[in-house]
């Protein structure tokens, strides 16, 4: 079938809207092309670079007319990397397009619900407590940065604009260290080379920072003297873990973890509350604003101190801990085991003991729970972006929490879940958006679900 526009072709269009990736998106005789770097209201010249039979891509060769939420872009590379492929909207035009992203995926669904303006975040720069770099050598030269989008080639970056500072420095003295001493980066086409990633995570209030170096081989060559580098270099380094994933994978973290240096976990504080997070475990990446969320949820929930309340999802327990202060029980339930260890050490520091967490997938032990007799007065929900599983919802509509609050981090997911969740009599008011991703598409948002 032939396409309106071939590759390498030329042609004048108005972009008309952004995609869920933050592409602009032009139609010629209604056939969508996704344009880098190009704003809905633009007025540009386009260079087509791939053109398949229902869509295509292309980039922008000349402006005519500049969009008003246009802002000046400080490295491309960021966009390149998809690092941050919004760097070139103004912030509340980023807070706009996310809002419209639920309502329009709430309106595929036939949701009738609310969704608010979204919660700006306080920082909208190098607010990531967390980095996971790859590491590859490139003309013979061990290089840390990113991949360029939709490909595994790295391109070597210093400043990732939106990790804490401290984190971008960290990486650069270990990748320094890696260099001095030879150690061979990994070599994706063929599985071999030794370094796969460096990840660095930093506490935002304690500077807590844990160093987890990803390799493919068992050992790290010369692991003394780069442990002891890094511990010369930056005293705030608490934690120096080696992990090890032998396969040939797009997985980072391999099954097994050893600590080369100081403590198997790190350790931060959120809402006044101590956590400890291994090198596994999930944790949220953007502290300041997660503290926001949290808030949000737990005001939702509305407990009163008599209620039995269900975290599911649960990770480190931070959201089941907040909560647990302010109800009767909080049962949280987790997948990784690392994160319901670390949940259960967190419970005890921090003094609370009216909570349980139990190991497993959400589904098969909300189902366990329902007939051990279990009932929740409120069920918490924040699951990753595959959002809940269908028979986890068949268990919900067999408990019937009177209130479900759920933190997602993928509006299309929410809103197929809600729509299932009203065969149980569930609706919803409004919707929350939080930006906890500022540069980025990612959307996140906080839904109260009642019973009719
Ligand atoms: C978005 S995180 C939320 C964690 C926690 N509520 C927080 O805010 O830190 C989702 C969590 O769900 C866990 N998870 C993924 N699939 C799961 C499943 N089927 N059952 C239980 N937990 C699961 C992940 O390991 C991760 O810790």
């Amino acid at each position: 079938m032939q396409t309106p526009v071939k590759k390498n072709q030329e042609v004048r269009v108005t972009v008309s809207d952004l995609s869920y990736e933050g592409m602009g998106v032009a139609k010629v005789d209604g056939y969508p092309l996704f344009v880098d770097n190009a704003l809905p209201g633009e007025e540009v010249l386009i260079h087509v670079t791939k053109a398949n039979k229902n869509y295509g891509f292309a980039f922008v060769k000349q402006f005519f007319q500049e969009s008003p939420d246009r802002v000046a872009v400080s490295n491309r590379v960021y966009a390149q990397t998809g690092i941050a492929p919004l760097q070139h909207l103004a912030y509340p035009a980023q807070l706009k397009f996310k809002h419209n992203q639920i309502e329009q995926l709430f309106k595929k669904s036939h949701l009738d619900i609310k969704v608010l303006p979204t919660l700006a975040a306080p920082l909208q720069t190098g607010y990531r407590n967390k980095a996971q770099i790859p590491v590859r050598e490139i003309n013979g030269q061990l290089e840390t940065g990113f991949y360029r989008r939709r490909s595994h080639t790295l391109i070597p970056i210093e400043d990732y604009y939106i990790q804490d500072p401290a984190i971008d420095h960290t990486v650069l003295v270990v990748r320094d260290l890696l260099r001095q001493y030879h150690v061979p980066a990994y070599d994706e086409a063929h599985n071999t080379g030794v370094i796969r990633h460096v990840m660095v995570r930093r506490g935002y209030y304690t500077h807590q920072t844990m160093v987890v170096l990803i390799t493919r081989t068992r050992d790290l060559p010369h692991a003394d003297e780069i442990v002891a580098g890094i511990r010369a270099a930056l005293p705030e380094v608490s934690s120096i873990v080696l992990n090890v994933n032998p396969d040939a994978t797009n997985v980072i973290l391999g099954r097994r973890s050893r600590t080369l240096y100081g403590n198997d976990y790190l350790e931060d504080e959120l809402l006044g509350s101590t956590f400890r997070i291994s090198a596994t475990s999930f944790y949220q990446v953007n502290p300041r604003q997660t503290e926001n969320l949290y808030r949000l949820a737990v005001d939702a929930a509305g407990l009163t101190g008599k209620e039995t309340v269900i975290d599911a999802y649960s990770g480190i327990g931070t959201i089941s801990l907040t909560m647990a202060r302010h109800a009767k029980h909080v049962y949280g339930v987790e997948v990784v085991p690392a994160a319901v260890a670390d949940a259960r050490v967190n419970a005890q520091i921090n003094g609370i003991d009216n909570v349980t967490f139990e190991l497993g997938k959400a589904e098969d032990v909300m189902q366990t729970w329902r007939e051990h007799g279990l009932d929740a007065d409120v069920l918490m929900v924040d699951p990753p972006r595959k959002g809940l599983a269908s028979e986890f919802i068949d268990a919900v509509g067999v408990m019937l929490p009177a209130k479900v609050v759920y933190v997602s981090c993928n509006p299309a997911t929410l809103a197929r879940d809600i729509a299932r969740l009203q065969d149980f009599g569930y609706h919803a008011e409004e919707t929350q958006p939080v930006d906890m991703f500022p540069q980025t598409t990612h959307v996140e948002s906080v839904t109260v679900l009642t019973r009719n």
